[in-house]
C-alpha cells in the first residue's frame, strides 16, 4: 500500500546557539515538508541558517547547539532519537555532501575503506561484498580505475575527485535523502557544472530526496523543483521554484534577484553590482519583527511588531511578508 506520510517534515524548527553574548537563535520559525523523491532548494546570503538547518536534519548541530521543534523523517521524531539511533538513519538513510571534501573524508584512510565502511557496518555485507560495491560506486561517480586505486588516500586525488568520493560515501548505503551544502562552491566553474550534473544524475536514477543548500540562483533554477528561501535564521518565501522565482513576492527574494550578476547584460565600465542596501544583522541583534525590515525598502511600522504570517499567494506558495494580502 502507497504510504502518505512525507520523507521528511520540519515544523517551528528553532536552532539556539551559545555565543559569547549568551544563547542566540539562529534559526526559527522553519517548516517544509519533502516528499519522497521530491527536490528542495535551501538559498539564502551567507550566515542566513541554511547550513545549522541541514546540520539539525543530520544530528550533527555543533558543540552547545540545542533544536526545538520537529524534525519527522518517515514518520519518526528525530529531535528525541539517541545518538547511536541518529548515527545509524545517516549511515543508511540520509546522505550527505559537504562544501569542502575534507570535511568528510579522513585523510589518514584509504578511499576504497572509506566508501565501503558504511556498507559493512550498516548493511552487513562481507569485506568482498563491500569492496566490490564500493569499486562499482566510484566509477558511477567518475572515479577512473577504481579497482587499482582503491588504496590510494583522498590527498592522491583532485579537488573535483575528492567531491566525487563524498558522493560516493555519502550514496553507499542507498539513502531516501541526499542533502548536499554548496556541494560545488569549492570548485572551479567547469567541475561545478560536471558535480551537479552528476549529482543531479544520481538524484533521478536513484529516486532521493535532494536538498540542495546554494546561494546561487542559477544553481537552484537548474536543480529543484521546489524553493525555500531564507533571510535572518527564518523562512520568508517558499513554494515551487518556477513559482518563486516568477514572483518574487518577498522584498528579500526581489533584493537577491536584483544582486544576480547577469550574463550578458551590458554594464556601464565601474558600474557596480546592485547589492541590498544594508548588512545582514547579527545574531545576537535579530530583530523580533521582520528579520529583513531593517534593509527592506517598503518598511512600515507593523513589521517591527513581529514576525509577519505566511501568506499563501498560490498552490503550495507562501511568503511571509504583511504587504502580501492572503487570497479570498
Ligand atoms: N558553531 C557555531 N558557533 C557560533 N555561531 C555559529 C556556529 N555555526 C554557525 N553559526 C552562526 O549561525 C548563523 C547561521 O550559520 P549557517 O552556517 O547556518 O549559515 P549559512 O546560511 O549556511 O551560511 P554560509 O552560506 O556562509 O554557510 C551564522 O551567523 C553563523 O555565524
Amino acid at each position: 500500500m502507497a504510504t502518505t506520510t512525507p520523507l521528511l517534515e520540519v515544523r517551528q524548527l528553532a536552532i539556539t546557539l551559545q555565543t559569547q553574548r549568551g544563547a542566540v537563535r539562529a534559526v526559527h520559525d522553519v517548516d517544509f515538508t519533502l516528499a519522497r523523491g521530491e527536490t528542495l532548494g535551501l538559498i539564502g546570503e551567507s550566515g542566513c541558517g541554511k547550513s545549522l538547518t541541514a546540520l539539525a536534519l543530520m544530528g550533527l548541530l555543533p558543540e552547545g547547539a540545542q533544536a526545538a521543534g520537529s524534525i519527522r523523517f518517515d514518520g519518526q521524531e528525530l529531535l528525541a532519537l539517541s545518538d547511536k539511533a541518529l548515527c545509524r538513519l545517516r549511515g543508511n538513510r540520509i546522505g550527505m555532501v559537504f562544501q569542502e571534501p575534507m570535511t568528510a573524508l579522513n585523510p589518514v584512510h584509504t578511499i576504497g575503506r572509506q566508501v565501503a565502511e558504511p556498507l559493512r557496518l550498516h548493511q552487513g555485507l562481507t569485506f568482498a561484498q563491500a569492496r566490490a560495491e564500493a569499486i562499482a560506486l566510484l566509477e558511477r561517480v567518475g572515479i577512473d580505475q577504481a579497482a587499482q586505486r582503491f588504496d590510494a588516500y583522498p590527498h592522491q586525488f583532485s579537488g573535483g575527485q575528492r567531491q566525487r568520493i563524498t558522493i560516493a560515501m555519502a550514496l553507499a548505503c542507498g539513502p531516501d535523502l541526499l542533502i548536499a551544502d554548496e556541494p560545488t562552491t569549492a570548485l572551479d566553474v567547469t567541475l561545478q557544472r560536471q558535480i551537479l550534473e552528476l549529482i543531479k544524475g544520481l538524484v533521478a536514477e536513484r529516486g532521493m530526496a535532494l536538498i540542495l543548500i546554494s546561494h546561487d540562483l542559477g544553481v537552484i533554477a537548474q536543480s529543484v523543483r521546489r524553493t525555500l528561501v531564507m533571510y535572518g535564521g527564518t523562512a520568508v518565501e517558499w513554494g515551487p521554484t518556477r513559482a518563486v522565482f516568477g514572483a518574487r513576492a518577498h522584498p528579500y527574494t526581489q533584493g537577491l534577484f536584483a544582486a544576480r550578476p547577469q550574463l550578458g547584460t551590458a554594464r556601464a565600465a565601474g558600474a557596480r553590482l546592485p547589492t541590498i542596501a544594508g548588512t545582514v544583522p547579527e545574531l545576537a541583534d535579530l530583530p523580533t519583527g521582520c528579520p529583513f525590515a531593517g534593509r527592506c525598502p517598503f518598511t512600515e511600522p507593523a513589521c517591527h511588531a513581529a514576525l509577519p504570517p505566511a501568506v499563501a499567494l498560490d498552490a503550495d506558495h507562501e511568503a511571509r511578508c504583511i504587504r502580501l494580502k492572503k487570497a479570498p
